[in-house]
């Protein structure tokens, strides 16, 4: 089976949970795309729920969907978070916004009782790290930024590469104008401290861990769905 269909699986899994009435974080990126292509199905059969999209790329695709939508200053508490991930650890320890929308993904889980991950098996690891961690930042004072970045993880006993991301040879601009720096680590031995350590950044307006955040992840791969719960 390949990694789409793998992704699908995962989605399917994650759509048992949504109960009629239910207010749904709506993830971003391939995985959660599928997600909301399966819940749209089940909206037009006759399910009432209502989404709140994480990116202005979900919010498109919801819409046409025809989930109905609404905003966190509407209905600030959600049920249920379905997103997908860039790794996770068997602690449900995350990295994720490797789609750029990590800021309002952590907003919005964190609105949510629950927040499920759903991804491909692949994306666990035994240590978190070999993704190269997102971190969102104001433009200004950019440079001066990442230095404090640097020096945050080394602190946090970690060393490598931040570089500003790019697209089509600009910096990547956020949906909320921010840019992002990709730190390659190859490991976080420490994540709890290296979170605290960028929080701590005036220029970082939020990272890429995600922690203690996540319930339940849904893996899936070519042997079945494996469950993984908090
Ligand atoms: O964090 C994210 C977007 O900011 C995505 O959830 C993450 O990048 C996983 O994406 P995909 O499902 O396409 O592998």
């Amino acid at each position: 089976m390949n990694v789409d269909a793998l992704k699908r699986e995962a989605a399917a899994a994650a759509l048992e949970l949504v109960e009629p009435g239910m207010r749904l974080g709506l993830g971003t990126g391939s995985t959660a795309a599928h997600f909301v292509d399966l819940l749209g199905q089940k909206v037009r059969a006759g399910f009432d729920v209502v989404g709140i999209p994480t990116s202005e790329a979900t919010h498109v695709q919801a819409e046409k969907a025809g989930i109905r939508l609404t905003t966190l200053d509407e209905t600030p508490e959600l049920d249920l978070t379905v997103d997908g991930a860039d790794e996770l650890d068997s602690r449900l320890r995350l990295i994720k916004g490797g789609g750029a929308a990590l800021l309002r993904e952590k907003i919005v889980a964190n609105a949510s009782t629950r927040m499920v991950v759903i991804a491909d098996a692949a994306k666990k690891v035994d240590v978190l790290g070999a993704f190269p961690l997102p971190i969102e930042v104001v433009p200004f004072g950019l440079e001066s930024t990442r230095r404090c970045i640097v020096k945050a993880m080394i602190a946090a006993g970690c060393d490598g590469a931040v570089t500003l991301r790019l697209k089509d040879g600009h910096a990547l601009v956020t949906d909320g104008g921010h840019f992002i720096l990709d730190a390659a680590l190859g490991r976080i031995p420490d994540p709890e401290a290296l979170a605290l350590g960028l929080s701590a950044i005036p220029g970082v307006v939020e990272h890429g861990l995600f922690l203690g955040l996540a319930s339940d992840a849904f893996l899936a791969g070519p042997s079945g769905i494996e469950r993984i719960s908090r």
